[in-house]
């Protein structure tokens, strides 16, 4: 295949047809505008988009639209987004407009992924062989503690049993918790955890950053002992995904929080669904990518998700294979549905639902281990929950 295919949804205006605007569509994004033009030449037009399909679908239409793969500039992920993600959605001439996939020809899709993907961070986590879940936890509150409290809790969420603990997406480099003094005091209690438990545990630094400093940023926190970092891929953009995943200083998972996503994913009628986001986050170098709950906090269609994270599993292009995260509203009692919906290859990651459990942080944790395990077990957490007090406290609180 040597072109772009992008499926889009779109309701045309009132007294525009549908075939009028999905040409707009490839016109807009390829050669055209919205009148005919006196510079145009011949060897242009093998530029031209095309619609591949049209066909109705609920209140609107689905269209394949073609972009020749030479119009994309090899390697250049926020050229992409600017033919299959640009003007489109402003075109007058449609009420609304979802980008919904995207397929790539390989030459396009030259790019190194993730250097860590699922097998990598399973290594480092010693979870090769078990395969069971990751579980995670965000600090919080999201802001305010000082780095000596952050790390306690960082500390007790160890100890209580989690393999991963990140920032949340709001906490970078503020004066009441610099970044490197915290990373530095993080680090030092979670040598402590990892020799008391004899297990590894992930720590990802939030370095999101402007565009010409994020790498220098990362690489300092891993110098501090960050053995993991995330990065904001909406705020930041996926350029930043890219620039910390080929730098050969910051030699560390790459943990994707995906903040603002839902100003483009949540409208099912416009903007972009995460599918095609998922798709750069692989393609750009991301290890492990949230992509929602089906039973969490946040708005989310199960069956979507479920594909989305296919996207980030299945083979494509040779590239490794992205963790996804389950996160948002979780708690010990969700964990059997989530992991009944989704599987086991994944990352599932609580901050109220381990912070706010009734005896506190590291039993928090442990209620979530205690909940995964009875997964494995193939035991129900109701079950397990009665020789299991962290668990069974759990329930109590929030349930099921
Ligand atoms: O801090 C949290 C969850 O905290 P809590 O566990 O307390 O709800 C994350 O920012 C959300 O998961 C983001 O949503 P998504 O993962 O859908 O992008
Ligand atoms: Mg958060």
């Amino acid at each position: 295949m040597t072109e772009v295919t992008a499926i889009y949804y779109f309701e045309p205006e009132t007294g525009t047809t549908p075939e009028f605007a999905a040409q707009a569509i490839a016109d807009e994004e390829t050669t055209g505008t919205w009148t005919d033009l006196s510079t145009r030449t011949d060897y242009v037009e093998r530029l031209d988009g095309k619609v591949l399909s049209l066909k109705p679908s609920g209140d609107g239409y689905i269209t394949e639209i073609l972009y020749p793969a030479e119009i994309f500039e090899p390697g250049n992920i926020s050229q992409y987004l600017s033919v299959i993600a640009g003007n489109l959605f402003g075109l007058g001439r449609l009420k609304c407009v979802r980008l919904l996939d995207v397929d790539f020809p390989k030459e396009l899709t030259r790019f190194n992924g993730p250097n860590f993907g699922i097998k990598g961070v399973r290594k480092l986590i010693g979870t090769e062989k078990s395969k069971r879940p990751h579980v995670g936890t965000i600090i919080k509150p999201k802001v305010g503690l000082n780095p000596k409290d952050t790390a306690e809790v960082a500390y007790l969420a160890a100890i209580g049993g989690v393999d991963f603990i990140k920032d949340d997406e709001t906490l970078t480099d503020q004066k009441f918790c610099p970044l490197f003094e915290r990373v530095e005091t993080v680090m030092s209690r979670l040598d402590d955890a990892m020799s008391e438990t004899g297990r590894s545990i992930l720590y990802a630094a939030n370095v999101s950053e402007r565009a010409d400093k994020i790498v220098e940023r990362a690489r300092k926190a891993v110098d501090c002992g960050a053995n993991a970092v995330m990065v904001d891929v909406i705020t930041c953009g996926f350029c930043a995904v890219e620039a910390l995943a080929q730098d050969p200083g910051i030699n560390v998972p790459i943990h994707v929080h995906r903040t603002m996503h839902a100003a483009m994913t949540r409208n099912t009628k416009h903007g972009i669904a995460m599918r095609p986001i998922a798709r750069l986050v692989r393609l750009a170098g991301g290890d492990q990518l949230h992509t929602g709950t089906v039973s969490g906090k946040m708005g989310h269609d199960p069956k979507d998700i479920i594909v989305d994270n296919k996207t980030l599993t299945d083979e494509y292009f040779g590239l490794n294979p992205v963790f996804p995260v389950a996160s948002g509203g979780l708690y010990p009692g969700k964990v059997h549905a989530e992991l009944s919906a989704l599987g086991t290859e994944i990352i599932l990651q609580a901050g109220g639902g381990i912070h706010g459990h009734p005896d506190g942080t590291k039993y928090g944790a442990m209620a979530m281990r205690q909940a995964v395990d009875a997964f494995m077990e193939g035991a129900s957490p109701e079950e397990y929950a009665k020789t299991h007090r962290e668990l069974r406290l759990a329930i109590e609180k929030w349930g099921i």
